[in-house]
């Protein structure tokens, strides 16, 4: 797992002092991002979340960021910012979107990223770019090891250790390799909402996404995360939205299972694939997704298990785990149980 170093200093492995480099971060002044952005100028608005709105932008430099500008920011909670920006600017992993730097001036709280030419996952799965059908199953692929991965590093490697608490496809950017790069972690800490729980877990674009014991307790968990990530899984599978609004209310789960059952994966995956895939990494994913997206939370798999299953788990393994209750009709009436159960909360949490 490769991860950076914000700033390099000291002396290294062969006991030569290092050259002082400059960090990766930085503070941003407000007038370098108006510039960078033609003053917030609509033309370069990306795209607008909970948070704020997010800008395009180019540095004197020539480099392309991408520029979160926040909703209104109480000034009494300054220090506090300043610090959690700095804890989130030293996590650093090759599939996250680490911060280039912040700006804080007068009212203004401003993010600076790095842009991301290829946008979000979501684009491509169902917005913008959908029709184009750039996403083949290798990318397919590389985008759900890369995504397991960087969930596994802030749940076991970074310091602190990060709940991401909003795991979901418009959170997943996708740089120009189509590698992921996971997004928006840390918010929750950085903007609790007054009774204490994270924003991340409620309301919003996040429904279909979060397990029921965290819309039950409206806070983030690293289980949490984990069932989030599994249903982002059966989306970049099969194409599909995390919940259909057709007659009824549908999520993903429920319509995946079924089809499980009868071992009929080649119904589950994306028709925009035209069939072309690769059919053990199709089983794969879709088991490892059920096995993220159980309800309760003590049967799923840990992160750091799912990037393994995903990378190494062999076709034997595979075939044994099909064979287990989870995935086994005789066990269809409690699964399903559990699917309603979670439809309830989610009903719960619309209203
Ligand atoms: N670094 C980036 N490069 C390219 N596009 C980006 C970048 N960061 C955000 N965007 C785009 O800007 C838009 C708004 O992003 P933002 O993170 O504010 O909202 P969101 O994740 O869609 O929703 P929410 O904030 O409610 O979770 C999205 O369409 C996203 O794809």
């Amino acid at each position: 797992m490769q991860f950076y170093c914000c700033f390099c200093c000291g002396k290294g492995s062969n006991g030569r002092k290092k050259v002082k480099t400059e960090p990766s971060w930085r503070i941003f002044a407000l007038k370098e991002l108006h510039a960078a952005t033609n003053s917030f100028n609509y033309d370069n608005k990306l795209g607008e979340g909970r948070f704020g709105s997010v800008y395009w932008g180019q540095l004197s430099s020539g480099s392309q960021i991408a520029v979160k500008r926040l909703k209104a920011w109480s000034s009494g909670e300054e220090t506090d910012f300043a610090v959690e920006v700095e804890i989130l600017a030293r996590i650093r992993h090759k599939n996250l979107l680490s911060l280039r730097g912040y700006c804080a001036e007068g009212q203004e709280r401003l993010f600076v990223y790095e842009y991301m030419p290829n946008l979000s996952l979501v684009s491509h799965l169902h917005g913008l770019h959908s029709s184009e059908s750039l996403l083949d199953w290798t990318r397919r692929m590389k985008i759900a090891v890369s995504c397991a991965q960087a969930i596994a590093y802030l749940h076991h490697h970074a310091t602190p250790r990060i709940v991401h608490g909003d795991v979901r496809a418009s959170n997943v950017l996708l740089d120009s390799e189509f590698e992921a790069r996971v997004t928006d972690f840390g918010y929750g800490k950085l903007m609790p909402d007054e009774d204490g729980a994270t924003k991340t877990t409620k309301g919003g674009n996040n429904i279909g996404y979060l397990s029921p014991e965290c819309i039950e307790s409206g806070r983030g968990t690293y289980m949490g995360d984990v069932y989030s990530f599994g249903v982002v899984l059966l989306e970049l599978v099969t194409g599909k939205r995390p919940i259909e609004r057709l007659n009824q209310t549908r999520g993903i789960t429920e319509w995946v299972l079924p089809l499980v059952y009868e071992k009929k994966y080649g119904d589950i995956v994306d028709p925009r694939l035209n069939g072309k895939y690769v059919e053990e990494e199709l089983k794969k994913v879709v088991l490892v997704a059920l096995m993220c997206a159980q309800s309760e939370p003590e049967k799923r798999p840990t992160m750091s298990e799912v990037v393994e299953m995903l990378m190494n788990e062999s076709k034997e393994k595979m075939t044994y785990l099909e064979g287990t209750p989870l995935f086994n009709r005789n066990n269809a009436g409690e699964a399903i149980d559990e699917i309603s159960e979670e439809k309830q909360h989610q009903k719960q949490e619309q209203e």
